[in-house]
């Protein structure tokens, strides 16, 4: 039976990204660009003006004050101007091309309006306030390395390099199937006996949250025919995610299912609580994660089995966040064994993340799940370990942003 890293190790060992993708621009946003962006111009293209005021030749104002004659008037996105001659300035807006005859700007602020003559108060430099042509970016440097997270200032950075259509990691398509006779969907009313398919949606979100285009295929009965149709119709897919019905129980027909679709498996159980029952495959080069049941067993395994590779087959280098060091704020007890997670809450205190437990933590305890912040690691051969330990945290939501009014008195000190 492999360890918790064995077993990621042989997922991320069979995973390998899917390819590339055209989008357009704003459906990029969140992606990865599969390829490096190289500036098909100078970026700004055109000297500009960095300020609203007048646009001068340095050399008339060596010596202040100068008095120099203006002969037009540039807005921002104005018509090319003539020609400024020596002697002259010309009214100018931020963002407007500097003149021809011009290689400086004079802040309004440091220039007095005499009629239509203006006053230069202070020296003069050449290329002040002037932003160059290519002093950003040059026309044919690389502007995005293959990889890159597109975000907001990628966006901006791709749009301003007239980048319509970028060139991405493709996004995984996940299949979601969920096994089980108990199951009843979203929206019909549980009784006695049935369960509503919550991990179908909450393994949807995690997906989506992870990059991923969740495919919903629905629930497969507690029969061979139902389980082959469903992983057969899944299997379009780019990847399969089940959950329940891959422990020991007479009815956990799953992995019978995929072996008999000729899917080849990696591993069944993990050295891990939860997740112990997990089996992993490939069908046709596709992976096949067959999740426990149990709510929390889900969505645990998702989180740090699932999503490293998904994240992989989008094209991410980094997939497996690196575990925060926490303090455990109580005592704990376990079996020896099988590496444990349990559910936490964190709480920063003097710059340390300190570990609290979340609540009740069997498997099939959502609302303790809705609660935490972090997995706490408690390593495999523990059997007790005391308040004050120092444990592994996998990190679930952020616990270092502070509040509006926190941020405010932070401010104001
Ligand atoms: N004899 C043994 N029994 C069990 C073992 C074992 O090793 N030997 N392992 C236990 C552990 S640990 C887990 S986890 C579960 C996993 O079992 P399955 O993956 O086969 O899942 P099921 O038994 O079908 O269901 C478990 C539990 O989860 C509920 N469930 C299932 N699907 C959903 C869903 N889509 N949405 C919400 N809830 C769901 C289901 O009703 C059960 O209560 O096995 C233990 N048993
Ligand atoms: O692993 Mo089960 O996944 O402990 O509840």
């Amino acid at each position: 039976m492999p360890s918790f890293e064995e077993a990621r190790g042989i997922i991320l060992a069979h995973v390998k990204p899917l390819g590339e993708e055209t989008v357009p621009l704003m459906d990029a946003f969140g992606r990865l660009v599969s390829r490096d962006i190289i500036a098909p111009w100078d970026l700004p293209l055109y000297d500009n003006s960095a300020m609203d005021g007048f646009a001068v030749h340095a050399a008339d104002c060596t010596s202040a004050p100068t008095r120099l004659n203006i002969t037009g008037f540039l807005p921002a996105g104005g018509d090319v101007a003539a020609m400024v001659e020596p002697g002259c300035a010309v009214r100018i807006m931020t963002g407007a091309p500097i003149p021809p005859g011009c290689n400086a700007v004079v802040p309004i602020e440091e220039a007095e309006v005499d009629g239509d003559h203006v006053v230069i108060s202070h020296k003069v430099l050449p290329r002040q306030h002037v932003r160059v042509r290519g002093g950003d970016v040059g026309a044919g440097a690389p502007v995005l390395a293959e990889g890159t997270g597109i975000r907001p200032a990628e966006v901006g950075m791709l749009a301003a390099m007239g980048q319509a259509l970028v060139p991405v990691y493709r996004k995984a398509r996940i299949a979601i199937l969920s096994t089980g006779d108990e199951l009843i969907e979203l929206g019909e009313r549980p009784v006695s006996g049935k369960v509503i398919n919550s991990n179908a949606l909450s393994l949807a979100a995690a997906v989506r949250e992870a990059g991923a285009e969740p495919v919903l295929v629905g629930i497969a009965r507690d029969n061979v025919e139902s389980h082959r149709e469903k992983m057969l119709q899944a299997l379009c897919c780019d990847a399969l995610i089940t959950s329940a019905g891959v422990s020991a129980g007479d009815r956990d027909l799953v992995r019978e299912v995929a072996a008999g679709l000729g899917a080849e498996e990696l591993f069944w159980k993990i050295g891990m609580k939860p997740g112990g029952p997990t089996a992993f495959s490939t069908w046709q080069g596709k992976p096949i994660f067959s999740l426990p049941g149990n709510p929390v067993s889900t969505m645990v395994t998702f989180e740090l089995l699932v999503k490293p590779a998904l994240l992989k087959m989008m094209g991410h280098r980094k997939v497996v966040p690196p575990f925060v060091k926490g303090i455990l704020a109580e005592d704990a007890h376990k079996k020896p064994g099988k590496l444990h997670f349990i559910r936490v809450t964190v709480k920063k205190r003097h710059g340390r993340h300190v570990a609290y437990c979340a609540g009740e933590q069997h498997t099939a305890i959502l609302s303790t799940m809705t609660r935490c912040d972090a997995l706490a690691a408690l390593p495999c051969d523990a059997t007790f370990i005391p308040a004050g330990s120092e444990v592994d945290l996998a990190l679930l939501r952020e616990v270092d942003l502070v509040s509006e009014c926190e941020a405010a008195v932070g401010y104001l000190h």
